[in-house]
């Protein structure tokens, strides 16, 4: 057991950002997962909102430094979702605006899996179905969880959200003091 909330971490440049793990709660309730794997690659896993469940690694993404201590990043989806993230971490809080297609808002379901194993899907579903009018959704969120789990750290974003996982993480009960998974029962985890 670790404790690698590090709540107190300070940020100024583009590299103590690059490699951090972050937990955040949207003022819309929605709870979100997200780790910096490197300087172009985001894993996320969703914990709560209208697409609770899914997970996503090796999304590439435009991840910059705007001004001391404050990261812009946004990328597109192969849903055809758009994601603009504005991390101010050292207030504890960020901007997103995610602009989802009409076909996620419609058919949400589609899209919580591991998307990794179903890009043919997401392709396919969003020529089948509407793009237009996108639920655009502009929300503040705050940061529970700032942990630094390294850059390309297969380990911070490896198995589906469970019930509670972010509970675990928080507390110390999720990584080892070298951010790989503890091994516990009835989880999944990939191997080390
Ligand atoms: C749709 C993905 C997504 C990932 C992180 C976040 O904060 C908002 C949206």
């Amino acid at each position: 057991m670790a404790n690698l909330n590090n709540m107190n971490k300070k940020f100024h440049t583009l590299d103590d950002f690059v490699g951090t793990h972050f937990i955040y709660t949207y003022d819309n309730g929605w709870e979100y997962e997200w780790y910096c794997k490197n300087d172009h690659t985001v894993d996320y896993r969703i914990h709560g909102g209208m697409v609770a469940g899914r997970w996503v690694k090796d999304q590439e993404a435009h991840i910059n430094l705007l001004t001391d201590g404050v990261y812009k990043i946004a990328w597109t989806e192969p849903t055809g979702t758009d994601v603009a993230l504005d991390f101010v971490p050292n207030e504890h809080k960020l901007n997103g605006t995610i602009f989802f297609p009409k076909w996620v808002q419609d058919h949400p379901e589609i899209t919580v899996c591991y998307q990794n194993e179903h890009i043919d899907l997401m392709h396919k579903s969003r020529e089948k179905y509407e793009t237009y009018p996108k639920m655009v959704v502009p929300e503040f969120a705050k940061i529970t969880y700032i942990g630094n789990a390294g850059i390309n750290n297969e380990q911070a974003i490896a198995e589906a959200p469970y019930e509670g996982m972010t509970d675990d993480i928080r507390n110390g009960n999720y990584f080892d003091e070298n951010y790989h998974i503890i091994k516990k029962d009835g989880h999944s985890y990939i191997e080390k």
